[in-house]
Parts: C-alpha cells; sequence; structure tokens
C-alpha cells in the first residue's frame, strides 16, 4: 500500500515538471512568433500603404460614396452579387453564367426605414486578390470603405469559400467584426527613451516581455502603452500598425434554393449569417433588416419648437452607444453628445 502511494507521488510530480517546461516552452514560442509576426506585418503594411498617393493597383474604385451607409458586396465570381443588386435596387447589374461578368464597381441604392444605403456591386475575387491577381487588389480596396461587408457565398459550394475570402479581407487589414482592441498607445516627443507598459487586467494571451520586445523591433523607445483587454499579440501589432479598419461583416448565403432544406437550416443558424435566393426572391427583405440592423442605423425625426414632428421625413444616422432618454415618450432636453436611439424625435435649440 504504501509502496503504491510513494510510486503515485513520484510520477505526479514528474508529470507537474514536464508540464512547467512545456509552458514555459509555449510561451517560448509565443514570444518568438510575436515578435517574427510583428516583423511580417511591418512589411506587409509598407507593401499595402505605399506613402505616394499615386492611385496604382492599391486603390479602390472611383465612386462617390453616397447616402447614410456603404454596403460592399464581396466574393467568389458568379456568386449572385449583380443578382443581387438587381433584385433590390433600381440599378440594374448584368448577370451571367460566366465567371467576371461584372468588371467594375456599380452602385445601387436600398431605400429602407427612410435611409439610403448603397449598396456596392463588384467584380469576383480570386483566391490571392490582395496580392494583386485580377482585379482583387482594387476589390478589397473598396470593401475597406464599406461601412458593412456583404461576403457573399455559394450554399451550393464548399465553406473553404468563405475561409479564402476571410485570408483575403484580413490580409488588407480589414478585421471583420471585431472591435479596435481596448489598448490606448502613445508616442511620445518628450519623456526620454522608455516605453512605459501598464494593463488593467490580467494578459494570458500574450505578456509584457512580447510586447516591449516588439515595440523595440518597430524603434518605439517613448511611448505609453495601457492595455485594457486580454489581447493577443497579433491584437497588440494591429494597434501597433494603426490602419486596421474594423468592419462588421454579414455572411449572406445565396442559391438556397438549389440545397436541401436541413443543410439550409444548419447554415442559417450561424452567427452572422443570411440565407437567400436571389433567383426566387427568398429571404431579400429579412437581408435588407439584418443590413440596417448591422449597420446600427436609426431614425430619428427632427421638429421645430412647439410643433408637432415631420414623421414623413426622417433623418437617418449611425447609432451611438448608450442609452436615450428613459422619460421618454416625454421630452427631455440632453447635451449635443447625447447618443439617439431609434426613432427618437429630436429638436435643437439654443440657450
Ligand atoms: N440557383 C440560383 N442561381 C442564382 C441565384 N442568384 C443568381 N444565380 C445565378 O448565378 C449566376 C451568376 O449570377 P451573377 O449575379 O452574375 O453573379 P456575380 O456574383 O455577379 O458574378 P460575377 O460578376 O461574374 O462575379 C447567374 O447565372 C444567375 O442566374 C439563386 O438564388 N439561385
Ligand atoms: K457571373
Ligand atoms: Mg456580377
Amino acid at each position: 500500500m504504501g509502496v503504491v502511494e510513494k510510486v503515485g507521488l513520484v510520477v505526479s510530480a514528474g508529470k507537474g515538471l514536464n508540464m512547467l517546461s512545456r509552458s514555459k516552452k509555449s510561451r517560448a514560442t509565443e514570444y518568438h512568433l510575436g515578435l517574427l509576426k510583428a516583423k511580417l506585418a511591418r512589411y506587409r503594411a509598407q507593401l499595402l500603404e505605399p506613402a505616394s498617393k499615386s492611385g496604382g493597383a492599391g486603390t479602390g474604385f472611383d465612386v462617390q460614396k453616397s447616402g447614410d451607409a456603404r454596403v460592399a458586396l464581396i466574393g467568389f465570381p458568379s456568386v449572385g452579387k449583380s443578382t443581387l443588386l438587381s433584385k433590390t435596387t433600381e440599378t440594374a447589374s448584368e448577370t451571367a453564367a460566366y465567371e467576371f461578368t461584372t468588371l467594375t464597381a456599380i452602385p445601387g441604392v436600398i431605400e429602407y426605414n427612410g435611409a439610403r444605403i448603397q449598396l456596392l456591386d463588384l467584380p469576383g475575387i480570386v483566391e490571392g486578390a490582395s496580392q494583386g491577381r485580377g482585379r482583387g487588389r482594387q476589390v478589397v480596396s473598396t470593401a475597406k470603405t464599406a461601412d458593412l461587408i456583404l461576403i457573399m457565398l455559394d450554399a451550393t459550394k464548399s465553406d473553404e469559400q468563405r475561409r479564402l475570402l476571410e485570408i483575403e479581407l484580413d490580409a488588407v487589414g480589414i478585421r471583420l467584426n471585431k472591435q479596435k482592441p481596448d489598448v490606448v498607445f502613445k508616442r511620445k516627443t518628450t519623456g526620454g527613451s522608455v516605453n512605459f507598459f501598464n494593463t488593467t487586467v490580467k494578459l494570458t494571451r500574450t505578456d509584457e516581455r512580447t510586447i516591449r520586445s516588439i515595440l523595440a523591433s518597430y524603434k518605439l523607445h517613448n511611448c505609453d502603452v495601457m492595455i485594457r483587454e486580454d489581447i493577443t499579440t497579433d491584437e497588440f501589432i494591429d494597434v501597433l500598425i494603426g490602419t486596421r479598419k474594423y468592419i462588421p461583416c454579414l455572411y449572406v448565403y445565396n442559391k438556397i434554393d438549389a440545397i436541401s432544406l436541413e443543410q439550409m437550416d444548419k447554415i442559417a443558424r450561424t452567427e452572422h449569417t443570411v440565407v437567400i435566393s436571389c433567383e426566387l426572391g427568398l429571404n431579400l427583405d429579412y437581408l435588407i433588416e439584418r443590413i440596417w440592423d448591422d449597420l446600427g442605423l436609426v431614425k430619428i425625426y427632427t421638429k421645430k419648437r412647439g410643433a408637432q414632428p415631420d414623421l414623413a421625413d426622417p433623418v437617418c444616422l449611425r447609432k451611438g452607444c448608450g442609452k436615450s432618454s428613459k422619460f421618454s415618450p416625454h421630452a427631455q432636453k440632453v447635451s449635443l453628445h447625447h447618443a439617439v436611439q431609434d426613432e427618437d424625435v429630436v429638436s435643437i435649440f439654443t440657450k
């Protein structure tokens, strides 16, 4: 009995030591990988954001932004992007069964809830688009200017298409459905050569040593870093690069008329996803509702003092955070920084 216990003790101690060295090892790997990623991210950023503004492959299509928000359609060829534009707006964009029917950006307007939402039909992209294949570079650059990206997918094809598109957008610095990391990062011109590092939370996915080394590798020797959420090393690099775009995204699976109900059911339950059939006009109303929601649009009514609000002519704004007056429907005076809610009535006055 006693012997067995002893053996047990020895074995578990050995395990403990093993685990210790393994986690040390993985910390070291994480550290070196972090530095390597910082270097790579810097090279990529230089490639993608040339100092000259002379245009070229890195710039998007020359279409003016208009209306209350811009939504860009991104997808492989022939998934039905132009069919969607033609069905939801007054604009006709050529559709056909062959690939690369659309060769440039075609804007249309979705009118909904008093808002004018610009929907941008774009050429299909292929794998390697961000590296300049086809019109890809131009398409993904245009995606950067959108307030919402619709990644359009063919429901009859494998889900590999979705991953490939995400890779292309990620490569040009677009972060989908992510908030900007809660990190305060300031470069300073005075105060000597020291990087101040502070956190308000425990870091479990990166550490101070990795971050300090990355700062050094960027030749940053005089800045303030305050980390307020449990970020990864990659997210810290994003903050340093500074040109990342955090854009909401809806995955739109088209051609559900050509798959089974079971398959459709499964896809429809995934996060940030809408299933449609452009051909049969199925679920397009719901898609537009979701676009409105994801854009965070609100409509507010304006009124002159002492007059009734003009309910026929709302103004559309992007939603701020926070709640409107909890005393509604009664009027309340608020500051100009007040965040409005959907269907608020607003009148502006001077003291
Ligand atoms: N079965 C089915 N076919 C569809 C649907 N929507 C579009 N299509 C067909 O898909 C083909 C391609 O449609 P397009 O709208 O030209 O696709 P696109 O994504 O704009 O293609 P590119 O401009 O070439 O990138 C056409 O033959 C359409 O008729 C749908 O809901 N169901
Ligand atoms: K097509
Ligand atoms: Mg098209």
